[in-house]
Formats: structure tokens, sequence, C-alpha cells
């Protein structure tokens, strides 16, 4: 790649917008959802994005090296079109916690989003924080320790000094998850004054502000009772459905995106033409007007989550974990093939019967499914949607599974997509590769349980209820049986 760097000035972009939102988790798609809805709802330039890293500071440094642009590619069947994306306007490390805290702490922010994934709720399967997770038992820790101390767990001085993180000792000050160091910065935009703000999680959860809700007030009563009051009268945990197929980038974007502009972007994000955004809740400090982009805001979200978790996110997950154990890696590859796609339709047909009739064109919506999972120019890899299973499967097979019980139904289409990921876990097992789950340590022991007992392992560790129905158990080890002999295809890149 030659050419100059992509940037504000080598772009000709207009001055960077005040910062009104702090993003958590500065991967593909929040530039490829919010970032871009955002830019499409503002003229004015009056609402910037401040976003932080998860994990690594990568994408951090390489955005601000391009003074947050990059560009998005838009892949149709018909083919690609590119746009710059200036809604970004910090990107940082999420080690920094003194700059999320300042920003959060601002009365100019007025809201947080969230795409941090599934797993960093650290919720159980009963829905509640997951206290025994080491990352948050080790974040209860350093709160509850601040506040024992009798003062607040982040001081002036301290927010000015530049040991931010992590020696992993007694001294550390910031928490080490993503909901706790929110839980830091919204005490420490309690302790400004600068009022009340919403919280917009874009993850795919079912009821994502709720399950938001639940992870930082768990924190937060660990840290300070006077906290959890304030958070319960001023935090608006906004819930959302979140919809645009975006897969990791690989360097042949970085070559497409040089020929055809001249300059170098190292972090262009490749995309699908379609997006969509639900919204259910308030925003008490103000937003964009995103619907000007098309987002949707709607009273009862429940019907809309459940149709692009179920159906969408649904069909994915099994396309995964039965299409691998083909030998497919892709997810246009694992629809042609026929018996993955039947497998999908049937699970179609169940979820279907326990969705909401009326209002939400389940059949448009299935049509629409089918071409956007057949754009063979979009290389989603079968890898990265089967990562995480253990959170992913709880919000995508077991309610279909529950509901087809609870109408007196089997539920056979979804216990096979539960069968194929514990089919998908052993045959990894057997081969010696690693499995890619926030949960691995949990997941091993039980597949090191006898032939058999191990279903009941795995299980208990999605929905100890359904563990328990023996019916369940059976169904689900005769699918996995049946998907047992294939080997894993090959990993993303
Ligand atoms: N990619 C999509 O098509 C898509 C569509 C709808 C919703 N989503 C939601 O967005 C999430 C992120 O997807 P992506 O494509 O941007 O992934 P990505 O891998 O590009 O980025 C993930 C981001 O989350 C951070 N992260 C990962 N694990 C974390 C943890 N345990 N704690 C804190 N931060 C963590 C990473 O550092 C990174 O910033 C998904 O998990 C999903 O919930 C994605
Ligand atoms: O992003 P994840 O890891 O939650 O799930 C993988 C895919 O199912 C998901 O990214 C979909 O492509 C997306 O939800 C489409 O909007």
């Amino acid at each position: 790649m030659s050419g100059p760097l992509l940037s504000r000035k080598t772009f000709d972009a207009p001055p960077p917008a005040p910062v009104r939102i702090v993003h958590l988790g500065l991967g593909a798609f929040h530039r490829a959802h919010q970032a871009w809805y955002t830019q499409h709802a503002d003229p004015k330039g009056e609402w910037g994005i401040a976003a932080f890293t998860g994990r690594r500071p990568d994408a951090a440094l390489t955005l601000a090296a391009q003074d947050g642009l990059y560009t998005l590619i838009e892949r149709a069947d018909s083919g690609d079109s590119f746009e710059v994306i200036t809604s970004i306007v910090e990107a940082n490390d999420g080690a920094d916690v003194a700059r999320l805290l300042e920003l959060v702490a601002a009365p100019s922010t007025a809201l947080v989003t969230l795409t941090i994934t599934e797993a960093a709720y650290h919720l159980g399967a009963d829905g509640e924080l997951d206290a025994g997770d080491p990352a948050v038992a080790a974040d209860i820790k350093l709160l509850a320790a601040r506040t024992a101390a009798g003062g607040p767990f982040v001081n002036d001085d301290e927010m000015n000094d530049d040991d931010v993180n992590d020696d992993g000792g007694e001294s550390r000050r910031w928490a080490r998850t993503a909901t706790g160091r929110l839980v830091q910065a919204l005490d420490a935009r309690r302790r400004s004054g600068a009022g009340p703000i919403a919280i917009v999680s874009c993850d795919n959860l079912a009821h994502n502000g709720a399950a938001a809700r639940t992870a930082v007030q768990g924190l937060a009563a660990a840290a300070d009772p006077e906290l959890t009051a304030w958070i319960d009268e001023n935090v608006s945990f906004v819930s959302t459905s979140v919809d645009r197929i975006t897969p990791r980038t690989t360097d042949a974007e970085l070559e497409l995106v040089a020929a055809s502009s001249g300059l170098r972007d190292a972090a262009p994000v490749v995309t699908e033409p379609f997006r969509n955004w639900v919204l259910s809740g308030d925003f008490p400090a103000g937003r964009p007007e995103w619907e000007r982009a098309g987002a949707v805001f709607v009273d009862d979200i429940e019907p809309f989550e459940n149709r692009k978790l179920w159906l969408l996110n649904g069909a994915h997950s099994l396309l995964a974990y039965a299409g691998q154990l083909r030998g497919h890696s892709t997810v246009a590859q694992a629809l042609a093939d026929p018996d993955c796609r039947a497998w999908m339709t049937a699970f179609w047909d169940e979820a279907q019967d326990d969705l909401p009739v009326a209002g939400l064109g389940i059949p448009d919506y299935r049509e629409a499914l089918l071409k956007r999972f057949s754009n063979s120019r979009i290389t989603h890899y079968l890898a990265q949607i089967a990562m995480d299973g253990s959170s992913k499967l709880r919000m995508r097979a077991f309610p279909v599974l529950k509901a087809e019980l609870t109408a007196g139904r089997s539920g056979e289409a979804a216990a096979r997509m539960i069968g194929s990921w514990i089919a998908f876990l052993r045959a990894s097992r057997a081969a010696g590769t690693a499995v890619e789950d926030t949960k691995t340590a949990e997941l091993e022991a039980a597949l090191a349980l006898p032939a058999g007992e191990d279903i009941g392992g795995l299980l208990e560790l999605l929905d100890p209820t359904l563990a328990a129905n023996v019916e369940v158990r059976n169904r689900v080890q005769k699918l996995a049986e049946r998907l047992s002999n294939a080997v894993p295809g090959p990993a993303a890149p």
C-alpha cells in the first residue's frame, strides 16, 4: 500500500464534532452500525463519538493515527461502495480509564453505547451477575476495598495520575471488566453533578438494556449503596435490537481501499448494505436524531429482539456448528448445503410459531435473510460466529426450545442447534483444537466427563432447568451423536 494516510487533513473532513457519545468496544460492528447512523443523523456535526477498545489497544492506536476516520465498505452482491466515516472523533485504549471517567463525568456527554460482546456482561444462567467469575470477583473486591477505605474510589489526584493500570496487585485502582470501568465512570458522573445519562447496549443479548442494568448494578452494589441509588434515579438503560452483518476485516480490504481512494487506510470495515436499529427507552440528556438515518423507536421491543436473535442469530449459530462439522467455513457455503439449509428452515418454522404473528412481517424477514446469508461476496466465517457459544445459545436456542416445550411440542430443531454445539465441542476436543469461549475451562471440565454425562454438564452451564429434563437431554444426545462423525472445518484467519 502506498499514498498518504487517511486523516481529517488528507480527506478534507469537517472539523471533529464535540464528544457527546462515549462508546465501549471499538470493534468492527460499532463502526459499521452506530457510527454510521450517527454520521447520517447529524448534518450539523453536533454528536462526536469517543470510543474505547475493550481488551487490546490495537484498534485505538490504528484509528487514532487516522484521526478516527476509516472507510466503510458496503458490500452488495452487485459490487462495493465506499464511504469515509468521520463521526468517531476520539479513539482510546480501553485501559485509559482516566479518560473514560473524564468524558463520562462531563455534562456534555449524553450517552454511553456498548458493543462489548455478550460474554462481557458476565451474567450467569440465572440472568444475574456471575460473581464467581474471576474477573468479576476481582472487580467486586477492588470496588469494595475502595469503599471500605472510606473515600471515593477515584479521587482528583488519581484522575491525574498516569499510573492507570494494571499491575495485577493490590495497588490496582481501575476495574478490569468493561462494566466495572463503567461503574467507576458513573460514579465520577455522580460526583461531578453532571446529571442523568443513558446507557445504550448494542450487543446481541435478549433484553440488553436490562442485562446492562443487572451487570452495572451488580458491581455498583459492591462499591457503594449510594451509587446504586443514584444509578436507579439517573441512568436510563435503553434496549436495542441491532442488525448489520459485519464480519472481520481482512488484508484484501486494505488493498481495495487504497486502490479506490489513493489514501492508505489501516482500519476499513466491510459490511452488508442492510441495516436495522430498533430502540426503546429514555434519553434524559438528549440523543442524535437517529430516526433521520432510519432507526425506529418503539415502546415494546421484545418481539423485534426475538425476531432478530432467533431467526438471524439462531440460524447463524446453527450454521456455525453444523456447518463447520460438515466441512464448511462460511455462512454462504453452509447455506448452500441442503442439510444445513433444511435444519435452518426447521428452526425458523419452530421459532416463528413462538413469535407474535402481527406486525413483524416474518415471511418477508425470512425471505430477506435468505438473500443476506447467500451474499457470497461477504465472507462471514463460521468460526467467528461460533465463538462464545456458552453465552450465545442462551439467547438463540434455549428460549425457542422452552417455548416449544411449553406449547407441548418437542423443540427438535432448537435441540438440534444445541446438539450441533455439543458435537462441535466434542469434535474440537478430539482434534485438539482450542474452542474460543470465555467459559473454556468449564466447558473442558464438562467435556471430560464420561460420554453421555458430558451432555448434562454442558446443559447445566447454559440452563440448569433444561439440564434436569431427561427427555431434553436424551434428545440433544441423539442429535449430537448424529452430527458427531465430522471434524471441525478450517478456522477463520
Ligand atoms: N459483527 C456483527 O455483525 C454484529 C452485529 C450485531 C451486533 N453485534 C454485537 O457487537 C459485538 C461486537 O462485535 P464486533 O463485530 O464489533 O466484534 P469485534 O471483535 O470487532 O469487536 C469486539 C469489541 O469488543 C471488545 N471486547 C471483546 N471482549 C470483551 C470483553 N470481555 N470485555 C470488554 N470488551 C470486550 C473488543 O476489545 C472489541 O473492542 C458482538 O459481540 C455483538 O454482541 C455484532
Ligand atoms: O456478533 P456475535 O458474535 O454476537 O454473533 C455473530 C453473528 O450472529 C452476528 O454478528 C450477526 O452477524 C449480526 O448480529 C447481524 O446483525
